[in-house]
């Protein structure tokens, strides 16, 4: 059993006045683009369909992790789902992606966590799915994109290893996003893998407003 859990504990500051995770992309909020990709249900949910799903969820339950000053605003924009969807809020804001996933994995009721951050709404189903098999005899697995960048917010985690590590890097007073990794079993997913599987698309992130203006014209174009 896997849990898909959005993080979206983020304040957008490259974005502008609004919060990203809730802003309408092609007339959709961008958490629910990633949710629908999770669900599956992207095809019957977004306008003019998306071909990067085909109807099956992923996940078998969704979890949301923001701030509790967001959390009324990222409901109405999720949406009824068939799957569970439970939200979990940042104990304390602003510690960082790598709190919102402890979060997340704390909260997570399966051993399996796929983590997707809320700005990429391109997220490829079949991506996740393949970190899951990766991570089947180890405490993650994490795409490495080139020498320098794991994508440790596109990657699937043991939720309590995970929760655990995360929780002795912050008590360090280190909120590096890699740095949790560090102390689990984790299995690198290297370029070569990556490609076998999946484009750099799935990557793609969206962090100012000319960022979600070249997405929206991706999804008119899938459209
Ligand atoms: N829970 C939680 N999530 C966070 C936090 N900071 C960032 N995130 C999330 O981590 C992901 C990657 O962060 P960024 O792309 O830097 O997003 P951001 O921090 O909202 O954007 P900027 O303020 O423009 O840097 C996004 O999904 C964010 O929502 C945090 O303090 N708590």
């Amino acid at each position: 059993m896997v849990t898909g859990a959005i993080i979206a504990g983020g304040r957008s500051t490259r974005f502008g006045e609004a919060d990203k995770a809730v802003a309408p992309l092609a007339g959709t909020p961008m958490i629910r683009r990633v949710a629908n990709r999770l669900a599956g249900t992207a095809a019957s949910v977004d306008p003019g369909g998306d071909a990067a799903s085909d109807g099956d969820p992923v996940v078998d339950n969704l979890l949301v992790n923001c701030r509790a000053d967001q959390r009324a605003a990222i409901e109405a924009a999720m949406g009824r789902y068939p799957l569970e969807v439970r939200y979990v809020e940042d104990d304390e804001p602003d510690l960082g992606p790598m709190a919102g996933i402890r979060h997340a994995c704390r909260g997570a009721p399966d051993d399996l966590v796929a983590v997707v951050a809320c700005d990429m709404p391109f997220v490829d189903p079949s991506l996740l799915e393949y970190l899951c098999e990766r991570a089947a005899d180890a405490e993650a697995a994490v795409p490495q994109l080139n020498d320098e960048w794991f994508q440790t917010t596109q990657a699937v985690y043991r939720a309590e290893p995970m929760a655990d590590a995360c929780d002795r890097a912050l008590a360090r007073g280190d909120r590096r996003i890699i740095e949790p990794l560090f102390d689990l079993e984790y299995v690198v997913v290297d370029h070569d893998a990556l490609e076998s599987v999946t484009s750099e698309r799935t990557f793609e992130n969206v962090n100012t407003r000319e960022e979600l203006d070249r997405a929206a014209r991706r999804y008119r174009d899938v459209a």
